[in-house]
């Protein structure tokens, strides 16, 4: 299995408030193969979001590389970003931040095809397909982000992510603002997705019962480093760094 992202010793350093340079990521390398779940886990702060902005392409890296399907990531616009955000799409914590508040659902999905080239017409049919893919009645394309649930507003997140056909999804503490059916019926969307599309998933949590139940491999993070990495069964058997022990005693 060949990978579609390969991220090749990132290093993100920040400068804090007092000046003193803040180093979110350091000396992070993994590999993620078509149809493939990784989690990412970690206590706040560990440095999972500023991975998933580096493999996003929404901010560079301080040293090191990302590699979407051999090709760099780079954080530009034009040519090269239109060409990676059809190959990679996120979801994001907050669904109904993710959303123009003045548009609504289904505008905000077919906005994402046509500037991929698609005519409105098919758009808005194109968007009405993703929604019922995704669980969610076609006309919930004329709902406005504050007229559905969470749960709902983050269907057509994923819905919005999907449209382009993306072979990586990259979501950041999708469920966590979910509250319990919610989240379970989003994983098992993902889920789904996954199994349907051979999409390859970076799943960021922090919660480490949700990466026992969707990810193939797991990546621990802490104080910006990768501790701890294998399979899910073998990494939460037989924990061996003590930070990763904490987070399994945490949760499961
Ligand atoms: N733009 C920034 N400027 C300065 N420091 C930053 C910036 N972004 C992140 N950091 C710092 O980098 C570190 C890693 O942050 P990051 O958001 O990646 O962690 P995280 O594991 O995703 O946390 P959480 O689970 O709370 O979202 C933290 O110490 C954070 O304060």
């Amino acid at each position: 299995m060949s990978p579609v992202v390969i991220a090749r010793d990132l290093r993100r350093v920040f400068a804090g408030p007092d000046g003193a340079a803040v180093t979110a990521v350091d000396g992070v390398s993994f590999q993620l193969g078509a149809g493939e779940c990784l989690g990412l886990v970690g206590a706040s702060g560990s440095g999972k979001s500023t991975v998933a902005a580096l493999v996003m392409g929404f901010d560079r890296p301080t040293a090191g590389s990302v590699q979407v399907h051999g090709r760099e990531v780079r954080c530009d616009r034009g040519s090269a970003a239109r060409w990676h955000y059809r190959h990679i799409q996120m979801v994001f914590q907050q669904p109904q931040a993710s959303f123009d508040p003045r548009r609504t659902l289904g505008r905000g999905i077919a906005e994402s095809l046509m500037n991929a080239g698609v005519a409105a017409p098919a758009a808005r049919e194109r968007a009405e397909e993703l929604l019922t893919r995704c669980g969610l009645p076609a006309a919930f394309a004329d709902r406005y982000p504050h007229q559905v649930s969470g749960g709902q507003c983050q269907r057509a997140a994923i819905a919005r992510a999907l449209a382009s056909e993306p072979s990586v999804l990259v979501c950041d503490e999708a469920t966590s603002a979910l509250d319990m059916t919610a989240q379970s019926q989003v994983m098992e969307l993902l889920a789904d997705i996954r199994g349907q599309r051979q999409l390859a998933l970076l799943f960021i949590s922090h919660d480490m019962a949700l990466v026992q139940q969707m990810c193939d491999r797991v990546l621990v993070m802490s104080d910006g480093r990768i501790v701890e990495e294998g399979p899910t069964a073998h990494v939460i058997g037989n924990p061996q760094h003590p930070y990763t022990q904490s987070l399994i005693d945490a949760v499961l």
